[in-house]
């Protein structure tokens, strides 16, 4: 079994070079090795490889920039990831790639779910989207997980912003109308890991013959459970990291709820982020724990730091 990862070294990607070795042979690349913006090069390298699995963490995740920079924006999120689903379709090769929460307008009440229609407010989320459809349309094996809010140790994230603010500020100021689930990059790449062990399994035994195979791509939710709002979320990092002693750098800070009309930002945010995951513990059998389950290791493998 040969998985060539690119974006290796995105949040995402640092957990996938973890989760996704023990499946077989790992070609791991960041943007170094593999550059999605230079689209000869990348589909050589697919061709050079031949891989049976491709997963796809890279991707332009800089939600305010994009809306100046839309020309990459378009070309990370959806012209090279419908270049790659081509390449899996000549391979007969499987396609891992993910989605996010920003696909939805958020207008919705409850959580969205696959079928749900999609109405992205934002450049990032129209690439993105758009980045979903050509994989659907190019007719390839493949798995879309659509995920939010994600955080890890290692990387950008807003639980890291806030404790970075905190340290700086004696209050910090956060939108308290948008909800959504804060999901680890770890889980994200362990629930992956365990879905392509399940469909590998069984088409290496030959259970599955290639229609069932076909019948398994498609879009999952993959989440962790509960939701908060930002405000929520920055709240219970603050409280959780002064429990854990962090206060050498982080005063006791007030954590003020806002609205998103006091916080503009150029791009647009869905007011509801929250996405029903069950077609992923359905049809994989997964359990996805609580948001805080891992937000708490996440403050206990920064502590050291502080
Ligand atoms: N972060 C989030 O909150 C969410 C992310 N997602 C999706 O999950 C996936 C993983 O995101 P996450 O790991 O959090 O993102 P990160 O921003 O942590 O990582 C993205 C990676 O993509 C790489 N990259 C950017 N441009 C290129 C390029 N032209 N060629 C090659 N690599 C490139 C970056 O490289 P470099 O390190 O050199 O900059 C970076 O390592 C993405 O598809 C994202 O859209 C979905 C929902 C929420
Ligand atoms: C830093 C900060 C942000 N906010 C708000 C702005 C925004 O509505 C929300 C989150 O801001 P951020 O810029 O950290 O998050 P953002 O970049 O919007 O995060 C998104 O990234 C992309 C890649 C995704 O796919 C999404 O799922 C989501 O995780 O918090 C505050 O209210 N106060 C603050 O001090
Ligand atoms: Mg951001």
């Amino acid at each position: 079994m040969k998985l060539l990862l690119l974006g290796a070294n995105g949040q995402v990607g640092w957990e996938l070079r973890r989760s996704l070795a023990p499946l077989g042979e790992l070609i791991a690349c960041d943007r170094k090795l593999a550059d999605l913006s230079q689209l000869q090069a990348l589909s050589a390298l697919v061709d050079r490889h031949q891989p049976n699995v491709i997963v796809n963490a890279a991707a332009y995740t800089a939600v305010d920039q994009a809306e100046q920079e839309v020309e990459q924006a378009f070309l990370i999120n959806a012209e090279a990831v419908g270049l790659l689903a081509e390449k899996a379709r000549q391979h007969d090769s499987f396609l891992v790639h993910y989605s996010t929460d920003y696909v939805f307008d958020g207008e919705k009440s409850g959580a969205y779910l696959e079928s749900d229609a999609v109405n992205p407010q934002s450049i990032y989320g129209k690439s993105k989207l758009k980045g979903e459809q050509l994989i659907a349309a190019s007719g390839c094996k493949h798995l879309i997980f659509r995920t939010s809010w994600v955080f890890a140790t290692r990387g950008n994230n807003f639980a890291k912003t806030m404790l970075k603010l905190a340290a700086q500020r004696d209050t910090l100021q956060v939108v308290a109308d948008q909800f959504g689930a804060p999901t680890s990059a770890e889980l994200i790449a362990d629930v992956t890991s365990l879905c392509l062990q399940r469909i590998l399994t069984l088409s290496q035994q030959s259970m599955m013959p290639d229609e069932l195979s076909e019948t398994f791509s498609g879009i999952y939710h993959l989440v962790a459970a509960g939701e908060v709002s930002w405000h929520q979320y920055a709240q219970y990092v603050i409280e959780k990291a002064i429990s854990l002693g962090f206060e050498s750098r982080i005063q006791p800070q007030a954590v003020q709820a806002i609205s998103t009309a006091e916080f503009p930002r150029p791009a647009s945010r869905p007011a509801n982020s929250v996405m029903n995951a069950s077609k992923l513990s359905r049809t994989f059998d997964i359990h996805l724990p609580d948001w805080q389950c891992y937000v708490d290791r996440l403050l206990e493998e920064l502590s050291p730091q502080f």
